[in-house]
């Protein structure tokens, strides 16, 4: 199966140093809606691993963050195309999960539900701990210039990254 795992904040919606709090504050990054739906409709499937620590900092309850979803699954169904599964890290960066990222929990979580080896499957974020969470399974890093993007290709980023301006670029990289 071809199987894409995204970064959410920075990704797929605009983010913020503030966090994203609610359903007003989540916006879709341009081209992103399309491109998920380009991709599920070529035979990908799309799934979503995502930090939220704001849940546990009691920034916002977990009915907003559903919502978010709610919608997400919404805007790129508009576009005939589907979401995959979505899994969320709530917890604090104290809290000693197992699923906040750059642990990655979330990627195998998503890898046992369909059944798949993570081994060279692109996971695509913004921020240096989504490339350190891929590497911990074998996964493909991928960058974009996106959310913390920048910050990122500031740093050293690990050999073999891929870089892409947007998830839209990621979407045309993979169906040509
Ligand atoms: O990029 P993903 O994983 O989808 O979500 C990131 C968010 O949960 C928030 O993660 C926070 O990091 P801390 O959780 O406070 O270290 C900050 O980086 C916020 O700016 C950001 O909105
Ligand atoms: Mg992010
Ligand atoms: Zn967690």
């Amino acid at each position: 199966m071809k199987l894409i795992i995204l970064d959410r904040d920075g990704v797929i919606n605009h983010d913020s140093d503030a966090y994203i709090k609610s359903l007003d504050e989540w916006i879709p990054i341009a081209g992103s809606i399309e491109a998920i739906a380009r991709l599920s409709k070529a035979g990908w499937t799309v799934a979503v691993a995502t930090n939220q620590s704001g849940i546990a900092r009691g920034y916002y309850p977990l009915a907003v963050l559903e919502a978010m979803h709610t919608r997400l699954r919404e805007l790129v169904a508009e576009q005939g195309g589907e979401v995959g599964l979505i899994v969320q890290c709530p917890h604090g960066p104290d809290d000693g999960c197992d699923c906040r990222k750059p642990k990655p929990g979330m990627l195998r979580q998503i890898a046992e539900h369909y059944g798949v080896p993570l081994s060279g499957i692109w996971f695509v974020g913004d921020s240096g701990s989504d490339l350190q969470t891929a590497l911990a399974v074998d996964c493909q890093p991928v960058l974009v210039k996106t959310g913390k993007g920048q910050r990122t290709l500031a740093k050293a980023l690990p050999a073999g990254t891929l870089v892409f301006d947007d998830l839209a670029a990621v979407a045309a990289q993979l169906l040509t």
